[in-house]
């Protein structure tokens, strides 16, 4: 029986994902975070890179791979709250129905502040969707990441990915990696490799995602050089934002993982990992 996989394609995995050769017996989709996490939620899929929030959700029957994330530890450039007014002030949030994590992570972090503003879902560009009465959009992604660009840059000389202002156009963006990194200094994890208890990956699905990691790692100067043609993104804005993500599941991200789970999801089932290479 053929083993299914159902990928989240966006920019963030390409270091993971465009050298990946599949083993024989293992099939693939794609689509974006809301379509992969229902696929697997579903059984129409046995494992996908899925929001990292729809798996503590699902504790109780699902397991994540134990070496593999997409966090970051601070600003993560393509998970933004485009707004006109101060935080403090927002009357009405436009989401979008691509993602689970940002949706709970806004309102983890809303709710921190003590604020409650109202939540619709409503698609499209950020800019318009401003103009069309909405004080906050939320936007996740390369199309995130590309209006992120369009307000806060140009970079120069003087100006890198890092000093960047925060605001442009009228606009300002709130990182929301960046806002949970103030909040509890820890990385926030976006999404995890998750699949059912009972049907684990081949081993040699897992090898050739860690031998397409290294490659894609190793060589991250094109990988950027691809996809910053494909978003029409100068490269170096694309390797800075890829360099930027953690890979690895490592024990700061789990902490973080754990941190978020507790406060957007009480009384969820323990979180389950593979072993580790080399442990057990
Ligand atoms: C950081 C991102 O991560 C993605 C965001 C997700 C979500 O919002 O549900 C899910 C998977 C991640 O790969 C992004 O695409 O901007």
């Amino acid at each position: 029986m053929t083993y299914r996989a159902g990928w989240i394609h966006f920019t963030n995995v390409a270091p993971i994902l465009d050298s990946l050769d599949l083993p024989p017996g293992v099939s693939a989709i794609t689509g974006v975070p809301t379509q992969m996490n229902a696929a697997l939620l579903a059984g129409e899929v046995d494992i996908a890179n899925i929001s990292a929030v729809e798996f503590i959700r699902h504790a109780d029957i699902l397991e994540a791979l134990p070496d593999f994330s997409v966090s970051v530890l601070g600003p993560v450039y393509s998970v933004n709250l485009f707004h006109t007014r101060p935080l403090a002030d927002l009357r009405r949030i436009a989401l979008t129905a691509q993602s689970a994590m940002s949706v709970a992570l806004l309102e983890v972090l809303l709710r921190e502040r003590g604020l409650s503003p109202v939540l619709e879902r409503a698609e499209g560009e950020a800019e318009e969707l401003l103009q069309q009465g909405y004080d906050g959009v939320l936007r996740i992604g390369d199309s995130a990441l590309r209006e992120w660009y369009r307000v806060v840059g140009p970079l120069t000389n003087e100006r890198t990915m890092t000093t960047l202002p925060d605001s442009g156009r009228g606009i300002t963006v709130t990182d929301l990696a960046e806002d949970w990194f103030r909040l509890t200094g820890h990385p926030f994890v976006f999404a995890v490799w998750a699949y059912r208890k009972n049907r684990p990956p081949p081993p040699e699905l897992v090898q050739a995602m860690r031998v397409a990691r290294r490659e894609g790692i190793g060589h991250l100067a094109d990988v950027a050089g691809r996809h910053a043609a494909k978003l029409g993104l100068p490269e170096r804005v694309v390797q800075h934002y890829l360099w930027n993500f953690r890979y690895h599941l490592e024990a700061p991200d789990r902490l973080g993982l754990k941190e978020f789970a507790a406060k957007a999801v009480p009384g969820h089932a323990p979180l389950c990992f593979g072993q580790r290479p080399g442990e057990g």
